[in-house]
């Protein structure tokens, strides 16, 4: 499924609100790779509810991103009441500060994508997933999200991305070689692309980006989930021609080509 052409006289209050809430302290960069890639794939907005601490950052990094500096649940009340869509995890910690934001994230009614240390407070039994999630764990994640081992996920990929959609009634999203994609309905998906060169850190991170930016510009869920893995995959091929040593935000302009040779803006 395509996204679909933009008519001339589109603006962004159409094409969806993304909020990535995420990156503890020592983690920063892990919500601006999100971000950065919600906004590369062309949502309308793009806002990082994080901590105070990473805004001068972000803002050097990302100006047209909107920065939320959030100590407690209370003041993502008013980034959550703009949102459409919510990145939720990239480098969120386990704090009282990221389980906080979590509890806050897991109330709201919007759909939203969760990642890292939102999947492992969601295994730990911290919270519950929302309606309308998409779970985007690494076998290390899905072993916790199942409570076995990274091996036994491995061993049946397809099995473990079913269960974890059936018992977190969710969208999964299970990463590393052929991610494997299932939904609460029984469909499965396997993308055969990718590159050991992905093999690196933040790489997840901009992916749960991607979907989010699909998902804001209205395509339905499965087809986001698949659609973004596709792109990051194939964008992490074309990189790889030239070896080793990519950097996840590398990813973002050649996905942004991808997208557009899949889904030209003007159709
Ligand atoms: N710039 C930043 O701020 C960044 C911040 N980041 C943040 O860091 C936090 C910790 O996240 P993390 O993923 O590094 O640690 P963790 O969940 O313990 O997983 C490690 C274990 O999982 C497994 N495993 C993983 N992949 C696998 C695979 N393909 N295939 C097979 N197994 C695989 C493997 O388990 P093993 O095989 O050893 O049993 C491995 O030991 C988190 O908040 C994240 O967002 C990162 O996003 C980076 C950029
Ligand atoms: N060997 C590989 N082959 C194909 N894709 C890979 C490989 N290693 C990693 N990737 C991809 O890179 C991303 C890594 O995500 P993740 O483990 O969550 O990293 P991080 O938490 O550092 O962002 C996933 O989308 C995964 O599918």
């Amino acid at each position: 499924m395509r996204l679909a052409p933009r008519a001339m006289a589109t603006h962004k209050g159409q094409l969806g609100h993304v909020l990535v809430i995420a990156g503890d302290l020592n983690m920063g960069g892990a919500g601006l790779l999100s971000a950065q890639a919600a906004l590369r794939c062309g949502a309308g907005m793009v806002s990082l509810a994080t901590r105070e601490q990473h805004l001068s950052a972000a803002l050097s990094r990302l100006p047209e991103v909107m920065t939320c500096p959030v100590r407690s649940s209370a003041e993502l009340l008013v980034p959550l009441a703009r949102a459409s869509v919510l990145v939720v995890g990239p480098g969120l910690g386990q704090s009282s500060w990221s389980k906080a934001l979590l509890s806050a994230a897991a109330q709201s009614a919007l759909p939203q994508i969760w990642d890292a240390d939102a999947l492992n407070l969601l295994a730990s039994g911290f919270c519950h997933a929302p309606q309308q999630a998409i779970l985007t764990p690494h076998p290390g994640e899905a072993a916790r999200l199942l409570n076995c081992s990274s091996a036994e996920v491995q061993a049946d990929r397809n099995s473990a991305a079913r269960m974890i959609a059936e018992r977190y009634n969710a969208i999964t999203v299970l990463k590393g070689q052929h991610t494997v994609i299932a939904s609460t309905r029984g469909e499965l998906s396997c993308v055969e692309r990718g590159h050991p060169a992905m093999a690196g850190a933040g790489f997840g991170d901009v992916l749960s980006g991607v979907i989010g930016a699909l998902l804001a510009q209205h395509l339905p869920a499965y087809s986001a989930a698949c659609l973004a893995v596709w792109l990051h995959a194939c964008a992490g091929e074309q990189l790889a021609l030239q070896g080793r040593g990519i950097a996840a935000s590398d990813l973002c302009q050649a996905i942004r080509l991808l997208l557009e040779e899949h889904s030209p803006c003007l159709g």
